[in-house]
């Protein structure tokens, strides 16, 4: 290579490095290295870190939570598991679920069994069934919370990376909803299904086309099972979850940080959610006191929706002096 295309190629690698460098140390700076980040107003909303239902209240329920593994699907799974149920944690990594299946358990008494599977995979989804069949029995509880997420331009997207996401989101979650809802139908079983979706299922996001895609074709799939199958007994319900801190979500959807500050600065509760707060949010959802509650969209998302949404919620950093400048021109116009 001629010296001159050497050291431009050597300055452009430089460039990227020191992106990401100064992008990493300003979210040292401002977050600390682990710190939720809150902005003040936080202050009025602290989260609430025990299970919120009497304790029995899953004694003898039986609960399937897909991606149980790990981040959300996880403080589920110990909510649950603390609640009484017994558990079973299915997605791809067996050693992921069994470490998270032994630690849940020595904690709680009750016991959580891992079984591996990708959702993916229909064939793979029936006979994850059959074990847990073997297991349990057939579940009352089934959360459908795997999912697999990145941020892209959609222009960088190739065919197989929106058949992945689209496979683990929609069909992955079609594919355990379809075989478990047969199978309960035909024992003439009810039960409690949830998805967990996000907030942009609704409004639709770029950067994330293939999941906000496919989480929209969940709650379209929920909504059009609670109408449908009541009659046999099953509840379907979906949570849309703002951002809460998870490795699994915060390493592929903001891998610097540098964009933390600014989504917490237009939260109006001023913080992240927490894995806890969900967990009990799935939890009342999935237990018999929400059993008049179906074809429901929960947003749970500290106010971040309705913020995105409105045009003048900007006006927020307007200061007083400057609204007592802004009033007397717009009473100006009195007349005109
Ligand atoms: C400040 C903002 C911070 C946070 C915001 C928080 C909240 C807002 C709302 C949030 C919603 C969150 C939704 C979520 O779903 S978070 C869950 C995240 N968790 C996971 O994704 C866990 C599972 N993920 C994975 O296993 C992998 O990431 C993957 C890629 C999904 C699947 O792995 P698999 O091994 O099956 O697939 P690969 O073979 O690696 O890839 C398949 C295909 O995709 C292409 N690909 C992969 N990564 C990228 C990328 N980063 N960019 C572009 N393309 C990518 C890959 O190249 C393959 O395609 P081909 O090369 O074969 O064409
Ligand atoms: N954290 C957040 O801010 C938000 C999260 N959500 C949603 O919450 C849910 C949990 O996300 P979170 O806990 O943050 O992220 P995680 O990455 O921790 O959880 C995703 C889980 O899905 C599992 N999974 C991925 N692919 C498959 C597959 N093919 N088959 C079976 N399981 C699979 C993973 O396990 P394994 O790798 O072993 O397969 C993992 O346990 C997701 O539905 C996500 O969309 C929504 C809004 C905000």
């Amino acid at each position: 290579m001629p010296d001159t295309r050497k050291r431009s190629s050597i300055w452009l690698q430089f460039k990227d490095f020191f992106f990401v460098l100064v992008l990493s140390l300003s979210q040292f700076r401002l977050h600390g290295s682990t710190g939720l980040r809150s902005g003040s107003q936080a202050n009025f909303f602290p989260p609430l870190e025990d299970a919120m239902l009497p304790s029995g209240s899953f004694n003898n329920r039986m609960a399937l939570i897909t991606g149980g593994g790990t981040g959300l699907g996880r403080a589920m799974t110990a909510t649950l598991s603390q609640l009484g149920a017994q558990c079973i944690i299915a997605s791809r990594k067996l050693d992921v679920l069994q470490r998270t299946a032994e630690e849940i358990s020595s904690q709680t008494g009750n016991k959580v069994h891992a079984v591996q599977c990708d959702v993916r995979d229909p064939q793979a989804v029936s006979q994850c069934v059959d074990q847990i069949e073997a297991l349990t029995g057939l579940p009352d509880v089934i959360i459908n919370n795997a999912a697999g997420n990145f941020v892209c331009p959609s222009e960088r997207l190739s065919p197989n990376a929106w058949k992945t996401i689209t496979d683990i989101v929609l069909n992955g979650t079609a594919f355990v909803t379809l075989e478990l809802g047969k199978r309960l139908i035909q024992n003439q079983k009810g039960a409690s299904f949830l998805a967990i979706t996000t907030i942009y299922a609704e409004s639709g996001s770029g950067f994330v086309v293939p999941s906000a895609s496919a989480k929209a074709g969940v709650e379209a799939l929920y909504k059009s099972l609670a109408a449908e199958w009541g009659r046999y007994g099953h509840r379907f319900n979906i949570i849309q979850p703002g951002p809460i801190r998870t490795k699994g979500a915060f390493s592929r959807l903001d891998p610097t940080g540098a964009f933390e500050k600014a989504m917490i600065d237009r939260i109006p509760t001023g913080r992240l959610g927490t894995p806890a707060e969900i967990a009990n949010l799935a939890a009342y959802v999935s237990s018999n006191y929400a059993s008049w509650m179906s074809g429901a969209v929960i947003r749970f998302d500290g106010g971040e929706y309705v913020s995105l949404a409105g045009e003048f919620n900007e006006l927020r950093s307007v200061t007083p002096d400057q609204w007592k400048l802004l009033e007397a021109m717009i009473r100006k116009t009195k007349g005109s």
